[in-house]
């Protein structure tokens, strides 16, 4: 990737913050900033503590663990769900592969991705650290949405029930360093096609870059209590369009000579998405129709192959 990227921190908001309760100050001022953010870069960046160094170490381990096996063995892992398999091998992003783990907020779905890759004996440890880590991302998922919903007017009934109604995938990513004579690219630019994504750079290791309002790129700072929220396509539908998709892509510079790794929670919504009817005003005429099935937009997403994000709502939902 030839273009220049200029580091400049996205909205940040302290999680850790004790003040940081329903109803305070605080947290108000938390779900504007969170739905200004969303609706002008797709995304704000967060900072989590409860992801421990010690947990992150240990889900590395677990990723060189996982990574390390055989192609044949990682190549097991498939779905009849775009992108939940395995993705690797891939001729135009050969820096890349990546593994889906269903539903990894139930322990007995990580045993069960645990048990293709390690079909002889059962990898407790490797189940242990993924759930943990993806129960404690999944609660900024949940609070993510809160914000959202909360700083729109939206009822919270609808947001439980989203929550509720919410598929989630655990994306893991390993990216290698590029050879002297590759590009840089490990992720060609892209939007997730979730209601929101959360996503950590897990080793620590830079990547990671958003095309911000301005349009220009910009890399955002890894560090191991720090999470980028991404507003994917549903997100925008559900929105009647004010949510705008963040898009970004990752860039491994050649100064790099490690491997790195990213985690990417993703969230689907298992219902058809309702436009609350808070979203839709006069200024704001509605643009989708109820029709906005997540797994059908993912095969209308493989089958259509139409890149440009708003062509794509458009063609799939729009009236
Ligand atoms: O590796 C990253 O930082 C981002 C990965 C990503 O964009 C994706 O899985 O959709
Ligand atoms: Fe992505």
């Amino acid at each position: 990737m030839g273009s220049q990227t200029i580091s400049s921190p996205f909205p940040v908001i302290d999680l850790n913050d004790e003040n940081m309760k329903a109803d305070t100050e605080a947290w108000v001022a938390a779900c504007r900033v969170a739905r200004t953010a969303m609706e002008e870069h797709g995304c704000f960046v967060v900072k989590f503590d409860k992801v421990t160094e010690s947990l992150c170490k240990s889900l590395v381990s677990a990723m060189e663990e996982l990574f390390g096996l055989p192609m044949e063995t990682k190549s097991q892992k498939t779905s009849d769900k775009l992108f939940h398999g395995y993705l690797g091998q891939v001729s135009w992003i050969p820096l890349y592969e990546s593994l889906g783990i269903d539903d990894p907020l139930s322990m007995s779905a990580c045993q069960k991705f645990a048990n293709i890759m390690w079909p002889q004996q059962p990898n407790n440890r490797f189940c242990e650290t993924v759930n943990e880590y993806a129960k404690l991302v999944g609660e900024i998922d949940h609070i993510a949405k809160r914000m959202v919903f909360e700083s729109y007017g939206v009822d919270m009934e609808r947001c439980k029930y989203m929550i509720e109604s919410s598929e989630y995938l655990l994306r893991c990513q390993e990216y290698r360093p590029p050879k002297k004579d590759e590009i840089e690219m490990g992720l060609q630019p892209h939007t997730d096609l979730t209601i929101i994504s959360v996503v950590h750079q897990l080793n620590n290791l830079n990547g990671l870059e958003i095309k911000a309002s301005d349009g220009v790129w910009r890399g955002v700072d890894a560090s191991p209590s720090s999470f980028v929220v991404m507003a994917g396509d549903a997100f925008k539908v559900w929105s009647n369009g004010r949510i705008r998709p963040c898009e970004h892509r990752v860039t491994m510079s050649h100064d790099v000579k490690t491997v790195r790794y990213s985690m990417g929670l993703f969230s689907f919504s298992a219902n058809t998405l309702e436009i609350p009817p808070q979203l839709v005003d006069q200024e704001h005429p509605l643009r989708y129709k109820k029709t906005f099935h997540h797994h059908d937009y993912l095969r209308f997403f493989e089958e259509s192959k139409i890149k440009d994000l708003d062509t794509r709502m458009q063609a799939y939902c729009g009236i």
